[in-house]
């Protein structure tokens, strides 16, 4: 469980975010500006706030952002053309690439994950466009954070491709018990991700919801509000 309030104050942005978030997969969804993105910054420490974050009932906001138990693929997560997919992994756990036995298997760990194994020495010149997502997602998986912070990682592929990647993160969200926090701007991928929804409006979580509740399936003002129902 992460339960965390924050403050943060940004001229005339001010955002409070009070929420508990289980394992498993939550979407913050909003219009744009309203705060989603400065949430996960500032959980994954790229700003800084006032207030608590607890995971499992251990103060982790505390902790250096290098020291959090939580791992950011953001969008602009890009590969390194140069280095092999086994190297662009490699540099999640240190830039160096330097490991020792234990990490080399979870970097080989990380790339069966994501069935990547059999192309460790490829380059990501050769790969097609989902095995480089792949490549960042074993990045962001060899680091075996509990928490996996998403910032809209899949928004600028096709729909298939993206259908593709949010069902791998599903599940190994899942498989690996994590909590995984996405920011989106599209109440579909929440709904096919099939996990919570925490709606973001002028820096608050107003509503936290099951993903049923952007079906129709339940009511919540503040959802049908926001999908203008
Ligand atoms: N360090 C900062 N520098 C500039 N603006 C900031 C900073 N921190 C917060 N803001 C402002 O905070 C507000 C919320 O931004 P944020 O990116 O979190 O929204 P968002 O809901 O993720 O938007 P979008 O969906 O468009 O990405 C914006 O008005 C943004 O300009």
């Amino acid at each position: 469980m992460l339960e965390f309030n924050l403050h943060y104050q940004w001229d005339d942005f001010s955002a409070h975010y009070q929420a508990k978030i289980d394992k498993g997969f939550t979407c913050l969804l909003g219009g744009s500006g309203e705060g989603k993105s400065t949430l996960l910054y500032l959980l994954g420490g790229f700003l800084k706030g006032e207030g608590q974050a607890r995971f499992d009932g251990r103060d982790v906001f505390a902790l250096e952002p290098s020291q959090r138990p939580i791992t950011t693929l953001f969008q602009s997560d890009n590969v390194f053309p140069q280095l092999s997919v086994w190297d662009n992994v490699a540099v999640g756990i240190h830039p160096s690439r330097k490991l020792s036995s234990t990490d080399k298997a979870r970097v080989m760990q990380s790339l069966e994950k994501v069935q990547l194994d059999a192309l460790s020495m490829k380059f990501p010149g050769e790969l097609s466009g989902g095995q480089v997502q792949r490549v960042s997602i074993a990045r962001a998986l060899v680091r075996q954070q509990p928490i996996l912070l998403l910032d809209e990682p899949f928004s600028a592929l096709d729909p298939s491709l993206r259908r593709e990647m949010l069902s791998l993160v599903k599940q190994l969200t899942h498989e690996q018990r994590l909590i995984a926090l996405m920011v989106t701007h599209s109440p579909d991928d929440a709904i096919f991700v099939d996990g919570n929804v925490i709606l973001v409006d002028k820096g608050k979580l107003v509503a936290q919801d099951s993903a049923q509740v952007l079906t129709g399936r339940s009511r919540n003002v503040h959802f049908e509000r926001y999908l203008g129902l």
